[in-house]
């Protein structure tokens, strides 16, 4: 059985003068409906609570502080919700808010009871409505735009698929709006720096995070072993194409398996203490060998960490090659770093020889 994550961005919900379009959220759940007729699990992920609240407080566009965009949310989470649940309703289908923080992320009971809660609901055929709770989100934890959320919670469920709608048909070389030349890309295997910088911030007053975010969560997704799909969906099927591989759209695809939860929080939810640049032989055994690290690859230190602290490991261009568990302190690495085993054993002692053992390793290049 196929499992989906759907996301829906505010610009796909409501016009730039604010308020909730309810024909909007109609046909998306007619879409969504048909979708799960043909056997599909269903997760929704939306966007549009700050936008349809902020016009019912009297704020004449799109609140930039935080204290006011909460409060928009928290108007507009209640009118996003009524609007889902008749919509959904009319098609004999239940719909359940589930709202969360990054924070939620990083803390494994916190995690867990939600992905046990959006199992029964699934498990009930209640469709699962997911949003920031943005009342409790602190600026510098935001996930900001829920295109990272939608990829963070397709790898929580381990989705066989993740589709970001939004309004444009997929990701173009450049931003369309702006570069009338710009290339529509069909297809997407790895992505690289030419594509992250083509990628640019968002078109409208309502959306935040642009295609660059999309991009960004569509790797998050990859990673995690779920491919992607980002586009539009305007016609009646649109869905259904995009699920089924030809939608108006750009498809990530991917070949890795999906993550276990312990790499999940390795990867993205854990908060590293320091990090070490490894050389070129260090970097292709992380990523290509399938090997743990060992001192002889490092060639620096930064911070001040502990044995058992999360670190991310660079290469010598200051790329990011993946984090992992260390079982060595700063000090420590410092003292070692570039010896080959047998004259590290000589200096000092430690219960793993590796720096960071594959065991605890991901890789994020
Ligand atoms: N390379 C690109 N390809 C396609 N769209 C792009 C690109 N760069 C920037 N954009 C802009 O990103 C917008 C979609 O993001 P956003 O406004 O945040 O929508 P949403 O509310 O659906 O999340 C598009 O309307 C487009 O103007
Ligand atoms: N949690 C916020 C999401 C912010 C937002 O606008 O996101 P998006 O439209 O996906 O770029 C809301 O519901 O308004």
């Amino acid at each position: 059985m196929q499992r989906i994550v759907i996301k829906i961005g505010s610009s796909s919900l409501t016009s730039d003068e604010g308020g909730l379009n309810r024909n909007k959220v109609h046909f998306f759940a007619n879409e969504i409906a048909s979708l799960a007729a043909t056997g599909s699990q269903v997760l929704l992920v939306t966007s549009g609570a700050v936008a349809a609240g902020f016009r019912e407080i009297g704020y004449t566009t799109r609140p930039k502080l935080l204290h006011e965009k909460q409060a928009a949310a928290a108007v507009g989470q209640a009118l996003l919700m009524r609007s889902y649940q008749e919509a959904f309703g009319s098609h004999g289908l239940g719909a359940a808010q589930i709202l969360l923080t990054r924070a939620d992320f990083s803390q494994r009971q916190r995690i867990q009871n939600a992905q046990m809660t959006i199992e029964e609901l699934l498990k009930q055929q209640i469709i699962p409505i997911i949003n920031e709770n943005d009342t409790v989100s602190v600026d510098e934890l935001k996930f900001g735009d829920n295109d990272t959320l939608s990829a963070l919670v397709a790898n929580l469920v381990k989705a066989s698929g993740l589709i970001i709608i939004t309004d444009t048909d997929g990701l173009y070389t450049a931003d369309p709006r702006s570069n009338p030349e710009a290339k529509r890309i069909e297809r997407v295997t790895q992505i690289d720096d030419e594509i992250l910088a083509g990628a640019g911030g968002s078109g409208s007053s309502v959306g935040t995070g642009g295609m660059r975010s999309k991009v960004e969560a569509a790797r998050i997704a990859m990673r995690g072993g779920v491919p992607a799909f980002v586009g539009r969906v305007l016609e009646p099927d649109d869905l259904l194409h995009a699920a089924q591989g030809h939608g108006r759209g750009t498809y990530f695809d991917t070949q890795l398996h999906s993550l276990s939860t312990k790499k999940q929080w390795l990867g993205f939810h854990s908060t590293p203490r320091g990090k070490v640049v490894v050389d070129d032989g260090a970097e292709h055994a992380l990523l290509s060998g399938g090997k743990s690290l060992l001192p002889v690859g490092v060639k620096d230190v930064e911070g001040d960490f502990h044995a058992g602290d999360v670190i991310e490991v660079h290469n010598l261009s200051g790329q990011l090659v993946g984090r992992g568990v260390v079982n060595y302190s700063a000090s420590q690495i410092r003292d070692v770093a570039g010896l080959n085993t047998d004259e590290v054993q000589k200096q000092i002692e430690v219960p793993r020889i590796e720096v960071i053992h594959r065991d605890e390793w991901i890789s994020l290049k």
